[in-house]
Parts: structure tokens; C-alpha cells; sequence
């Protein structure tokens, strides 16, 4: 097995780290990522120490209901199901929402859940499709997470449509906001209006994590 230093921040059994393990390594080969349409066949995954970041954040703040824009081969996915899982011990409630609109990467996401099993398995809902439709109805939960690792155009359509649905306190946490600064542009300046509500730093990782916090419209 590869070994991947940040998945000992993991709890997880033996199985859902074979298959992070083995997921990563395949990410790690793939090569980098150029546009949208060369990456139909790539994980374009998030890096391994922001998952482990993601992850602990979800456990520490005891998040049940995650949105993921997007999911590609559904590798981040796992990490938040781990730990929605984990934090629904007690109540038995908890989602996560993930999305993807190309149908033949939604194919590969559910595979690797199947591998990862009821651990993983049994808190995803992945809605295919063009999350501008499918984000639209049925979140019905207060969201206490959501991820955007999305096409940059996206990120701001997304935040958007959940932000509605958002609960005081909830994590926003975007991927590459320094390396794709100008396709943030808009969702940063958005975030740094006071009106809109929310709190915002980023984290030095590979590419800036944007790390936001939603206080609340006034
Ligand atoms: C960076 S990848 C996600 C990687 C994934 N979070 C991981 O770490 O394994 C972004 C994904 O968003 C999907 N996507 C882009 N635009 C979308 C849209 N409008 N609706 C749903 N999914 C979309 C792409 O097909 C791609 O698979």
C-alpha cells in the first residue's frame, strides 16, 4: 500500500484506507490538470492534506449535512462520508450531497463508495447532473459544510443556492483560491461583503484553501 502520512488523521478500518490509499496513488499519476474537457478521465482530486483538514473539521464541528460541488471520481466524498457517519453515531441522521454532471465519472464515484462500503456508502446521496439544477429543491437540512471543488464558474452559483440553506456557524471551504485567483475573483468579492454574512481566511496548503464561515445576514 502507498503510504499516505495524512491518513493517519483518519479513522477509518483497514478497508476505507486501502481504498484512500489506493485512490490516491491513482490521483497522484494522473498528471496535471489543464482545462475541463482534457480532466473526463482525472480525479482532479483534492490533495491529501486538505482532506485530512476536511475531515477533521467536519468531525470537530459535529457536521450531519455536507454539500460537495464536485465529486468527480467521488475521492473527497469519502472523507466526508467517513466522518458524517461518525458524527451521526448517536442520532443516526446525516447526508452528504454530492454532485457531478458527467455521468461517466458519477459511474466511477459510486464503484469506489461500493469498495469503500456501508461505512462510506450509506451517507451519500450523489445527485448527477448540472448542480444548478440539482442543488435547486430537497435540501432540506440545514447544511453545516460545503465544499466547493468545482469548476471556478460554478463556485459562486453554488454558494448561492445553498447559502439559503446554510446553519449559523457553517464551514465553507474552497479548493485552489490562490492558484485560480481570478476564476474566484467574483465568489471572493462576494464573500468579502459584509452584507452577504460571512467570515473569510484562507489556509497556506497547496494552491490556498479559501476557509469561510457563514455568521449570518444581519
Ligand atoms: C475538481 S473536480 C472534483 C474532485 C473531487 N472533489 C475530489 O476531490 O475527488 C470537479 C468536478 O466538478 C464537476 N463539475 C463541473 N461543473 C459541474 C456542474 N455544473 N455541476 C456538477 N458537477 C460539475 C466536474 O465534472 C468535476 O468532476
Amino acid at each position: 500500500m502507498t503510504s499516505f502520512p495524512h491518513l493517519a488523521s483518519i479513522n477509518a478500518s483497514p478497508r476505507v484506507l486501502k481504498v484512500l490509499s489506493d485512490l490516491h496513488a491513482d490521483a497522484a499519476a494522473e498528471g496535471p490538470y489543464l482545462n475541463p474537457a482534457a480532466s473526463l478521465d482525472k480525479f482532479v482530486a483534492l490533495d491529501t492534506d486538505k482532506c485530512a483538514l476536511v475531515y477533521l473539521l467536519l468531525r470537530a464541528s459535529g457536521a450531519r449535512y455536507v454539500v460537495e460541488a464536485g465529486t468527480s471520481f467521488g475521492l473527497s466524498t469519502i472523507y466526508l462520508a467517513l466522518a458524517v457517519g461518525q458524527n451521526a453515531v448517536a442520532s443516526g441522521a446525516g447526508k452528504v450531497i454530492a454532485t457531478e454532471k458527467e455521468a461517466a465519472k458519477a459511474v466511477r464515484a459510486r464503484e469506489n463508495w461500493a469498495r469503500a462500503g456501508p461505512e462510506v456508502e450509506q451517507w451519500i446521496e450523489l445527485r448527477e447532473g448540472d448542480l444548478r439544477e440539482t442543488l435547486k429543491t430537497d435540501l432540506a437540512e440545514p447544511v453545516d459544510f460545503l465544499l466547493l471543488d468545482i469548476w471556478t464558474p460554478m463556485a459562486l452559483p453554488t454558494l448561492k443556492l445553498v447559502q439559503p440553506h446554510l446553519k449559523k456557524g457553517a464551514i465553507v471551504v474552497a479548493d485552489n483560491v490562490d492558484a485560480a485567483k481570478e476564476g474566484y475573483r467574483e465568489l471572493v468579492e462576494y464573500i468579502g461583503k459584509p452584507e452577504n454574512g460571512f467570515k473569510a481566511t484562507s489556509i497556506p496548503f497547496s494552491g490556498g484553501l479559501g476557509f469561510y464561515v457563514y455568521l449570518g445576514q444581519e
